[in-house]
């Protein structure tokens, strides 16, 4: 039996796929895995019995992704599941910035109990009129799933696209519209582009991209979008250049004491992968990962360690090792494997970065001491047996 919890609500369609095998706990200290949508993991005392994170959607900075990979903890992300969700909403937001929709809205509302509204309303629309996207430039940066979305919708709505994401996927390339211009340089987004659209997940490296300097090469009517993290902008920057007039629109999706309310804002609440569709989608991605890494060992769309998939087992056993991405290893699990009379049937070893996973399947089971002389091996993260 299997317990998990749910730091978030998470999309019934999915925990439905959830097996007699496993038990939903309330108690993050009694799971051995989590779902999680936004909520705050950093501070979150990590139980060591905790063998995997699912986060519901894309973004993973809620959660400590080293401090889970030191614990042996594997954290998967659902890519792609949320981001036609995400897409929508970002045209609704270059639709919002390009005309006074909000206004006009607004005005309708306040003037509710006038009985001539129909003919006030032909006087005073004039004051919400705008502009149509329809051949405007659009810059989009970061490529992935959203970004490529975005970037295809917006050349069928006939807009100029270009195309920014010097880490671009094969499989986002092989998806990209050939009618988007690649961009190398994303300075001549900011100074070219009517509205510039930020997919990019937010890392260290990314933090306040858009800053002043950026702000301050952008056209004065410019709109900027940001439905990917509020810390990827400068937003005191932004709200300055806004107050100023140097440029004319900012919609994120990200409530904050700095924009909400502030001239040329409009804000939404982190509505991007609010639809039925994206959470029952996430949801589902999501258990799906967590079902064949408890089952199987297999990890598949990790953040923190590297993506390895041998199927089910078909020998006598399997274990994975959560392990350092250093030399030495494999060498060091199949001396104690041979020492045991173990054979090894196959093996798959990847390593991501600082960490790797090693699965390995054998023709007789694993005894309790050979686990634990694994364990032992400097540089194991966790051992775990697997069947
Ligand atoms: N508003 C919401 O509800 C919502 C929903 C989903 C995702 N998001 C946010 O959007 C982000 C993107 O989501 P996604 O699904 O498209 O992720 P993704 O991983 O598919 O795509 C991110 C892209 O950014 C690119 N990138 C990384 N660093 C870059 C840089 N410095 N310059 C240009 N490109 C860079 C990567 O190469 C990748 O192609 C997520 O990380 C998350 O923060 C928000
Ligand atoms: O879970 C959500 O509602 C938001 C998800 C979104 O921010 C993401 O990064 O996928």
């Amino acid at each position: 039996m299997y317990q998990y919890t749910c730091l978030n609500p998470i999309a019934g369609v999915g925990l439905d796929l959830f097996s007699d095998e496993y038990k939903k706990v309330d108690d993050l200290k009694d799971a051995q895995a989590a779902l999680v949508r936004s909520a705050a993991m950093h501070d979150l005392d990590l139980p060591d019995d905790l063998l995997a994170v699912a986060r519901a959607g894309a973004g993973v900075n809620n959660i400590p992704l080293d401090k889970c990979a030191e614990k042996g903890i594997v954290v998967f992300n659902t890519p792609g599941a949320n981001a036609n969700g995400v897409k929508e909403l970002v045209f609704a937001g270059m639709l919002y910035a390009s005309r006074d929709i909000v206004g006009g809205i607004d005005w309708c509302l306040a003037n509710q109990s006038d009985e001539n509204i129909a003919k006030t309303a032909e006087k005073q629309k004039k004051n919400f009129a705008g502009t149509e996207i329809s051949g405007k430039k659009l810059g989009v940066i970061g490529l992935g799933a959203i970004g490529v979305l975005v970037a295809n919708a917006a050349v069928h709505m006939g807009m100029d696209v270009y195309g920014y994401d010097p880490y671009i996927s094969v499989n986002a390339a092989w998806n990209l519209s050939r009618s988007v211009k690649h961009i190398s340089n994303v300075e001549d987004i900011y100074k070219e582009c009517d509205i510039i659209t930020i997919h990019v997940p937010l890392l260290d490296s990314t933090k306040k991209m858009i800053n002043a300097d950026a702000i301050a090469m952008m056209k004065p009517t410019a709109i900027v979008l940001n439905f990917a993290r509020d810390l990827l902008v400068d937003e005191e920057a932004m709200v300055d250049a806004l107050a100023a007039g140097k440029i004319k629109k900012y919609v994120s999706d990200f409530p904050n004491t700095t924009t909400v309310g502030a001239k040329g804002c409009i804000v939404t609440p982190h509505l991007g992968a609010s639809t039925a569709e994206s959470e029952d989608n996430c949801a589902i991605m999501a258990v799906r990962e967590i079902r064949d890494y408890m089952e199987n060992g297999n990890i598949v769309h990790s953040v923190n360690f590297p993506d390895c998939n041998m199927g089910a087992c078909l020998t006598a056993g399997r274990i994975g090792i959560l392990h350092k991405n250093v030399k030495g290893m494999i060498s060091q699990y199949s001396t104690i494997l041979g020492d045991a009379d173990i054979n090894v049937a196959d093996m798959t070893n990847k390593g991501k970065g600082d960490y790797a996973y090693a699965l390995i399947d054998v023709d007789s089971p694993v005894t309790e001491e050979v686990v634990n002389q694994l364990k032992a091996i400097d540089g194991v993260l966790r051992v775990r047996v697997i069947k």
